[in-house]
């Protein structure tokens, strides 16, 4: 099922994510909600965070077909160069809104997959740029929190926009 997306600056956002303990049934209803949910947003990633649940899960896909999901429970990322380098990010949460955000571009990745198996990779380019991005949701952080306040004032005035809009289109 489709599940709505938070907007920013909703403090619901701002939820510190708990860890899973256990992967229940529910649990793999919600990543394939997920799931469903970031594709019809057109987006490469989402956290549970950004649909108000605040468990430490995310879900990714950089695929061109759509059709690779990632699922991340309770993950871990560690930086492993200490250059940080410019990148392009968006938000689902914070619509057409695009900025450039510095973090490091290598980084290791451990967590659970869905299965409960365990993961343990070192990632470069896009797919760290956006783990670290999906990081942040779960700690309460959002990449417009790394820009200028004007560009933050920018963004909420564009979101209350594009919800307008959409609350039209119905
Ligand atoms: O809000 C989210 O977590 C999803 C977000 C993930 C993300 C994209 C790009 C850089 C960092 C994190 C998106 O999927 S935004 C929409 C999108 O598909 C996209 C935007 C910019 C570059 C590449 C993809
Ligand atoms: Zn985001």
């Amino acid at each position: 099922a489709l599940l709505p997306i938070l907007s920013y600056p909703d403090p619901r956002l701002r939820t510190i994510a708990k860890p899973v303990k256990e992967v229940t049934a529910e649990i793999k209803t919600l990543i394939s909600d997920m799931i469903e949910t970031m594709y019809d947003a057109q987006g490469i990633g989402l956290a549970a965070s950004q649909v108000d649940r605040h468990i430490q899960l995310i879900v990714m896909d950089l695929s061109e077909d759509k059709n690779a999901p990632r699922v991340f429970i309770n993950p871990k990322v560690t930086p492993l160069v200490e250059e940080k380098q410019p990148y392009e990010e968006g938000c689902l949460s914070v619509p057409d809104v695009y900025d450039k955000v510095e973090r490091p571009n290598k980084v290791r990745i451990e967590a659970l997959d869905e299965n409960g198996d365990v993961i343990d990779e070192v990632v470069e380019g896009l797919l760290a740029v956006c783990i670290q991005h999906e990081m942040d949701h779960l700690n309460g952080v959002i990449f417009v929190d790394y820009l200028s306040r004007l560009k933050q004032t920018r963004a909420r005035d564009k979101v209350r926009k594009v919800l307008k809009i959409r609350e039209k289109q119905g």
